[in-house]
């Protein structure tokens, strides 16, 4: 089954409220990584929707955290404060506000037993309202969660390879799955898609470059015959070797456009983000490695464009700001006002293209590598970059280092072509004690 017809045949929200138990008109949305960037930016999208949308009510019903016990419990306390949240239309006309049992998410999962060992902690929790009976722990829990039936939609906003087993879970319980783990893919994206087609739930897109590709397609109805992924060319676009070379964590972190988790960010400044975004697109949209082009664009406006068979081009601009993807990947097909800033043409402003440099950046040519090759290669070097991207946090190994250890450990493993989820996990395990092993990082 194409990816892209499954996604694009999904059912509205309107049809959904007929079969969710007990005629509900509010929508039970799990956030899996609730305090990370993508998770914070997913509440305040939340609460929005609740202040805006006529018809439906929007409430968190799970929320994760890994380590940050502080950040989950401030984001619940938050909502318990919140009187549209978790209540439908219903609530808000008869009686404004609803009960506070249901502003206060039904399920909390610290998915890092050893966060929530202190006192003090378990006292914070019951004092917003918890009970402990709802509050789970471990990352068995994440997964639990992924396949309650309460869940209308998962937001999967865990970072790297830790977000697998929730996300699949929950496209084996045929649920909507607004992807933002792209790991998911880049590990298992032939097995994700088949449990897809078996299940009959839907992925759609939250990662910003195949949002704007699913976007074009959605609005023209039509196959692509090319998708161009835009990337911003991150810290390091006109560095040169020797610069990057010498850089710190410091210097690799600091995104040019987006503010995001520190994973992903150093993903940018080696361009290994644009190499899983290629093998992501290639599962998501069921398109060969040959169909997929990538170009600079330092000013993240075009978030991704798509040629058709007719030669036309179609592209999605909007500001560098995830609350706009993550809320269409909620509400699609509607369009609801957003709270991510407009853009202004009336300003003088400049969008501008310019081609990948391959050299520089030797992640795009893996990128292609794997997604062509599809099979085990994907997870083995998903975990390889995972491991050299923490040795650099912590300045173990050299910025250069990353991804020609992360090729290294692909090229020694023997590739398999249709590996089973417990054998790409077996493989993971592999790949990460083997970067360590390579980098001399072996504790
Ligand atoms: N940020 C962005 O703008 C974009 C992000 N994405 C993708 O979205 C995903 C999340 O990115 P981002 O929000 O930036 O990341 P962050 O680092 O900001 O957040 C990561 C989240 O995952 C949790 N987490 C970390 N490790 C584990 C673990 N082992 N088990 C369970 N939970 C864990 C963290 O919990 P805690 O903080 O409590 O420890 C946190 O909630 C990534 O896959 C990224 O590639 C895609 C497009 C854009
Ligand atoms: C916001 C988002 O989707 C990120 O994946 C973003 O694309 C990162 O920017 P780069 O284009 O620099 O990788
Ligand atoms: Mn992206």
């Amino acid at each position: 089954m194409d990816l892209s017809e499954s996604v694009t045949n999904y059912q509205p929200a309107e049809t959904d409220s007929e079969n969710r138990p007990q005629n509900r008109s509010v929508t039970n949305v799990a956030v899996l990584g609730t305090t990370g960037s993508i998770g914070t930016a997913t509440v305040d999208v939340l609460q929005n929707l609740n202040r805006l949308d006529p018809q439906s009510g929007w409430r968190l019903w799970a929320a994760s955290g890994h380590r940050n016990v502080d950040g989950l419990l401030e984001i619940v306390e938050t909502l318990a404060a919140d009187p549209d949240h978790g209540s439908s239309p219903i609530d808000r006309g008869v009686t404004p506000g609803c009960n506070d049992s249901r502003r206060i998410p039904e399920r909390l999962v610290f998915s890092d037993r050893q966060a929530v060992s202190e006192p003090s902690a378990l006292d914070r929790l019951g004092r917003a309202g918890l009970d402990r009976s709802n509050v789970r722990f471990g990352p068995d829990a994440l997964v639990d969660v992924a396949r309650a039936d309460e869940v209308d939609v998962l937001v999967a906003a865990i970072v790297g390879r830790a977000g697998l087993e929730s996300t699949v879970a929950a496209v084996e319980a045929g649920k909507r799955v607004a992807l933002a783990n792209k790991e998911t893919l880049v590990v298992a994206g032939d097995l994700v898609q088949k449990k897809l087609a078996q299940n009959g739930g839907a992925l759609l897109p939250v990662d910003s470059e195949h949002s704007a590709i699913f976007q074009c397609i959605a609005s023209s109805h039509a196959k692509p015959r090319k998708l161009i992924l835009t990337a911003s060319g991150g810290p390091f676009r006109s560095a040169s070797k020797s610069a990057m070379a010498a850089a710190t964590p410091k210097d690799a972190l600091a995104h040019p456009t987006w503010q995001m988790g520190p994973k992903i960010s150093i993903d940018s400044a080696t361009m290994m983000n644009k190499a899983l975004e290629i093998i992501e697109a290639r599962w998501l949209f069921d398109v060969s490695s040959d169909q997929i082009e990538v170009v600079i664009h330092p000013q993240s406006i075009i978030h991704s464009m798509v040629e058709f068979v007719d030669g036309s081009v179609l592209s999605q601009m909007s500001p560098p700001d995830m609350r706009m993807p993550i809320q269409y990947a909620l509400t699609y097909p509607r369009r609801l006002p957003c709270p991510a800033p407009e853009l202004d043409f009336r300003q003088p402003s400049e969008l501008t293209l310019e081609p990948a440099d391959l050299d520089r950046f030797p992640a795009l040519a893996l990128g292609f590598e794997v997604a062509r090759c599809g099979g085990t290669a994907g997870a083995v070097v998903n975990a390889a970059n995972e491991v050299a991207v923490e040795l650099f946090l912590d300045e173990k190994i050299r910025f250069d280092q990353i991804v020609p250890t992360a090729r290294k450990v692909l090229e020694c493993h023997t590739f398999e072509p249709s590996p089973t989820l417990s054998r790409l996990l077996e493989l993971d395990r592999w790949a990460r004690q083997e970067t360590r092993l390579c980098t001399g990082n072996v504790d």
